[in-house]
């Protein structure tokens, strides 16, 4: 997915949208939701971990990376859930992978002012940032099959 668009000097520029990945971490078929502190304006909105894919980084190690400094744990990143998001007009796309914690972790809101295990019925309690809709619709019947393995 490519995106052009005209800057001030007038030129059209061609680049590759920047990558946000997020971690459905599933547990006991509930999944993770985390409502941001910052910034202001979506300051108690609801998304899943995660961030800024860095220069050079791949993007299961931004998970991991991500993981552990918003919420201190260690995560073993699957599948990807949904289709890539388009967001700030092409500028960048959110990427969503399931996730499972390991060695027994417990997320702690390091960065998030709170965090919800949310069943598949409890999905569309939350606020949701806009970009995450359509991935917590892929995600429903994940939730769905985990819960009676
Ligand atoms: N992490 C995350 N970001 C999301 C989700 N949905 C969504 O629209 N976003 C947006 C919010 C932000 O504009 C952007 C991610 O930025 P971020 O601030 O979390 O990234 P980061 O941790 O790398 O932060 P920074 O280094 O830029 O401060 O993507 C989601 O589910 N998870």
């Amino acid at each position: 997915m490519r995106t052009e668009w005209t800057s001030g000097n007038g030129q059209t520029e061609r680049r590759e949208p920047k990558v946000v990945v997020g971690a459905a971490i599933i547990v006991d078929g509930r999944v993770l939701a985390c409502a941001r502190s910052a910034p202001p304006e979506v300051a108690g909105r609801w998304e899943f971990p995660g961030g800024k894919v860095e220069p050079g980084e791949g993007e299961v190690a931004a998970l991991v990376r991500e993981c552990a400094e918003e919420l201190g744990v260690r995560v073993e990143i699957g599948a990807r859930v949904g289709r890539d998001v388009r967001m700030a007009h092409g500028r960048s796309v959110l990427r969503v992978y399931a996730a499972r914690l390991l060695h027994g972790d417990q997320p702690q809101a390091l960065e998030h002012s709170e965090l919800r295990w949310l069943s598949a019925a409890e999905l569309d309690s939350v606020h949701w940032l806009p970009a995450d809709e359509p991935v917590v619709v892929a995600l429903r019947p994940l939730l769905a099959d985990d819960a009676t393995g």
